[in-house]
């Protein structure tokens, strides 16, 4: 404490010169300390580290080979149009759930549609396999490859001429993103910014339109939720890498003038779902007779969504892509203000867990064996509600399935997939 007058107050307000020796001397000894210091810090990490873990298997893309004519042949074919008003569209995820039906939906009316997957093994590959045979029949061809691939994405756009990108590929699930967070950051924010770069760089810049969530309202208790409410309490990092896509988007919108548009979907279900989510799980372990759990508020609350049915979906993002305005950036430049936009693709009306399965036990026929269990601290939040006024106005967004009837739909798809396949991958 007998130095402490030597100590300036303000950094960079030097003390007299009488103790500018001493200060001198203090300074090399503390150098000196410091460097041995972080020497020996440095040799005992490099000696004693772990190796690198490697990704867990979720996270690892697929390496595989494209390029050549043949390659490039597909690729051309895929993403050209039949119909002259028809738009281009590049599908990212289209081995996934929404993208899956998302692409199919724009072949079929006539846009030229490329997917991209990286076939990860989130869940299981067989499924997402079936959905690539079903596009295939549709003429959409999928390529394999990773968002965070620049050369591929590069490549892509040297081929075909697209006018949008439908951004679907993401690393979903809220609970899975306390087991491995890396892949969040990979696909959800890397790949994401990834994928921009290329498309700012692209001539013309294409429009995007991309998956938000829903989860992105996190704490937020204002209901029902609209896009004008707070979205800076996330209750997950896949909410948190969501609302950084949203963040990353405008970014790129200001900077280099691209055209994007960012969709919430609320807790999408149906036909060709992913077996992650709470209604296909429940339904595979009903019809084996296993518990499924329940989750509850800790006041005896139920726990609720506002599930929305994938046809309901599909047509919002076909509203979003066709209402899109082109980029305005050339050359990797911007041109001029770009149109920006954040939607809410929800259903309007939340339904409780329980009320869920109660459907379930009506379209399987079957009990189920309930645990109830107070919602564990993972990252879920209470309950959902979308206000999509916004949505309505502009993409003329209007749901119409409701629960029980899109359940209906699923389950009866679900019977028949796993029929087919002898309940071997169900
Ligand atoms: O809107 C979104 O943006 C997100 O929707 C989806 O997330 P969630 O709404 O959490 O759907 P989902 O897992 O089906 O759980 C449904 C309900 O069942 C409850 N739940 C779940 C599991 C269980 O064992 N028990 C249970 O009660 C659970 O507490 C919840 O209340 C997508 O997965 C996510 O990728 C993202 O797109």
């Amino acid at each position: 404490m007998e130095n402490i007058g030597i100590i300036p107050s303000t950094p960079g307000k030097l003390k007299p010169d009488k103790y500018q020796p001493y200060i001198h001397r203090l300074r090399l000894s503390k150098l000196t300390l410091w460097s041995s210091m972080f020497l020996a810090f440095i040799l005992l990490f490099f000696f004693f580290s772990p190796p690198a873990a490697p990704l867990p298997a979720a996270a690892t893309p697929r390496r595989d080979s494209w390029g050549g004519p043949d390659w490039e042949k597909r690729v051309s074919k895929s993403a050209r149009k039949s119909s002259s008003s028809g738009i281009t569209v590049l599908v990212t995820g289209a081995a996934g759930f929404v993208g899956c039906h998302v692409s199919l939906a724009l072949k079929r009316r006539g846009d030229g549609v490329l997917g991209l997957d990286n076939f990860n093994r989130y869940y299981d590959v067989n499924l997402k396999r079936a959905r690539q045979k079903l596009l295939a029949r549709a003429g959409v061809f999928i390529v394999e490859g990773d968002i965070n691939d620049s050369a591929l994405l590069r490549k892509l756009f040297d081929v075909a001429p697209f006018t949008h990108v439908m951004h679907l590929a993401a690393q979903a699930g809220v609970r899975y993103a306390m087991q491995n967070p890396g892949s969040y950051v990979h696909s959800n924010i890397a790949g994401f910014v990834n994928l921009l770069q290329v498309c700012k760089s692209a001539n013309p810049q294409p429009a995007i339109v991309y998956a938000s969530s829903s989860s992105v309202y996190g704490l937020n208790s204002k209901v029902p939720f609209s896009e004008k409410d707070r979205t800076d309490q996330p209750a997950s990092l896949y909410a948190a890498t969501k609302k950084a896509g949203e963040g990353i988007a405008h970014a790129y919108n200001h900077i280099y003038g691209l055209s994007i548009t960012g969709l919430r979907f609320f807790t999408v279900y149906g036909p060709w779902g992913r077996p992650d989510m709470a209604y296909f799980s429940f339904t595979k372990d009903m019809l084996k007779g296993k518990q499924i759990t329940v989750f509850e508020g800790s006041d005896g609350g139920s726990v609720a969504r506002d599930f929305t049915y994938i046809d309901d979906v599909v047509k919002g993002c076909l509203g979003a892509l066709d209402t899109a305005k082109k980029s305005t950036g050339s050359g990797g430049k911007k041109k001029g203000s770009a149109q920006y936009r954040i939607y809410n693709l929800g259903n309007t009306s939340p339904v409780p867990v329980s009320e869920l399965v109660d459907i379930l036990e009506k379209l399987l026929k079957v009990k189920a064996k309930r645990k109830v269990m107070v919602m564990p601290r993972n990252g879920d939040v209470m309950f959902t509600h979308a206000n999509i006024s916004r949505a309505h106005r502009d993409l003329n967004y209007m749901p119409t399935t409701d629960l029980e009837a899109g359940l209906r739909k699923f389950v009866k798809w679900y019977l028949d997939f796993y029929s087919v396949s002898k309940n071997k991958s169900a």
